[in-house]
Parts: C-alpha cells; structure tokens; sequence
C-alpha cells in the first residue's frame, strides 16, 4: 500500500507494547534538517505517548544519513538502548549521488540489523521533491518518526 493511502501516523494504543521499561536510542541526520527535526519530533512525541520516559529517549545528531549507519553501531555499542530509530531525509539532486546515499544508508542499516542484537529502525526518508518530504514528516500523509517509534516499541518487546 502506498504511503498515499495510509497515514504514518495512526496506530492504536491498545496494540502497542507499553515502553515504559525500554531505552530509545534516536540518530538524527543534520541534512534537510527541517524535515528531520519533523520526523524525530514525531517519533520522540509517540515513544512518550505509548509510555517511554524522557530519560530513556538518548539522541545523537549526525551529519548526513550515510553516517547514521555508524551512529547507529555506537549508539548501540555504548548507551544500552533496546531499539535505535535511525532518521534522515535524502531527496533527489541533479547527480546519482541520491542513489549511493539511498541504497548505501539501507543496507547498511540492515546489516546492523543482522550483525547486532538491538534492532535499527529505517527511518529515512527518499523523496523525490522536498515536497513529497513535508507531507511525510507532519503532512498530509502523517509522520514517518511516529511510524518508526511505534515499530522501535514492538521490535523492543519482541521476544519479551
Ligand atoms: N544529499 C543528501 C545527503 N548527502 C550526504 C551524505 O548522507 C553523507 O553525509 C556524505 O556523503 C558524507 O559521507 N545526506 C542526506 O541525509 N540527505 C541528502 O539529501
Ligand atoms: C542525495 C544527495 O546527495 C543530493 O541531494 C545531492 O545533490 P546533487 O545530486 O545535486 O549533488
């Protein structure tokens, strides 16, 4: 189902996990960063909502969603946290750069995935206009970070 036809923003509470015993790591990219300052206020506002503490929400900022992969790692490696959302925006220049950026960023948040036992939420935005972008972190069609937080709260307490 295309994001058109499914807010990112919905969920219902009574199937969400509590949150209140977990710990959030969130990596932030600095690129387009008026988009991601979007998603990550999403997802900080739903890992409250579903009973997060405030203390337990670490966020690191990074320069550009390539590096989340590595904030990632060193999120996990060294602050404790049961799930990392790992947040950005990549949108389309003139070059192919958009593409490296794209598929590097989601295979190597998926090897984190594979490689370590705390779970890497993909919560990178690839958009083709800033556009597409606004209406995806707060717009029409919701917000990605809520998506994330409520996928990093299930993924915590999987297996729990
Ligand atoms: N163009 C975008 C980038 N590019 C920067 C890379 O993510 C990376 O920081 C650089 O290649 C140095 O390693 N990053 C985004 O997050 N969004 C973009 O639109
Ligand atoms: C995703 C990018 O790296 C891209 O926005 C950079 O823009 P350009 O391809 O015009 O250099």
């Amino acid at each position: 189902m295309a994001t058109a036809n499914n807010n990112l923003s919905v969920y219902d509470k009574a199937t969400i996990p509590n949150a209140k015993n977990f710990r959030f790591g969130i990596v932030v990219s600095e690129w387009n960063t008026n988009i991601t300052e979007g998603l990550f206020n999403g997802a900080k506002e739903a890992l409250l909502d579903c009973g997060a503490l405030e203390e337990n929400i670490i966020r690191w900022d990074v320069p550009g969603s390539f590096e989340l992969i590595f904030g990632s790692k060193k999120m996990i490696a060294t602050q404790n946290v049961d799930a990392v959302i790992a947040i950005g925006s990549v949108i389309q220049g003139e070059t192919k750069h958009f593409d490296f950026v794209c598929e590097a960023t989601a295979q190597g948040i998926k090897d984190l995935n594979i490689l370590t036992d705390t779970p890497v939420i993909f919560c990178v935005l690839t958009d083709n206009n800033l556009q597409q972008a606004i209406d995806r972190s707060g717009g029409i069609h919701g917000n990605k970070g809520t998506e994330g937080a409520i996928a990093a709260i299930k993924m915590a307490a999987l297996g729990r």
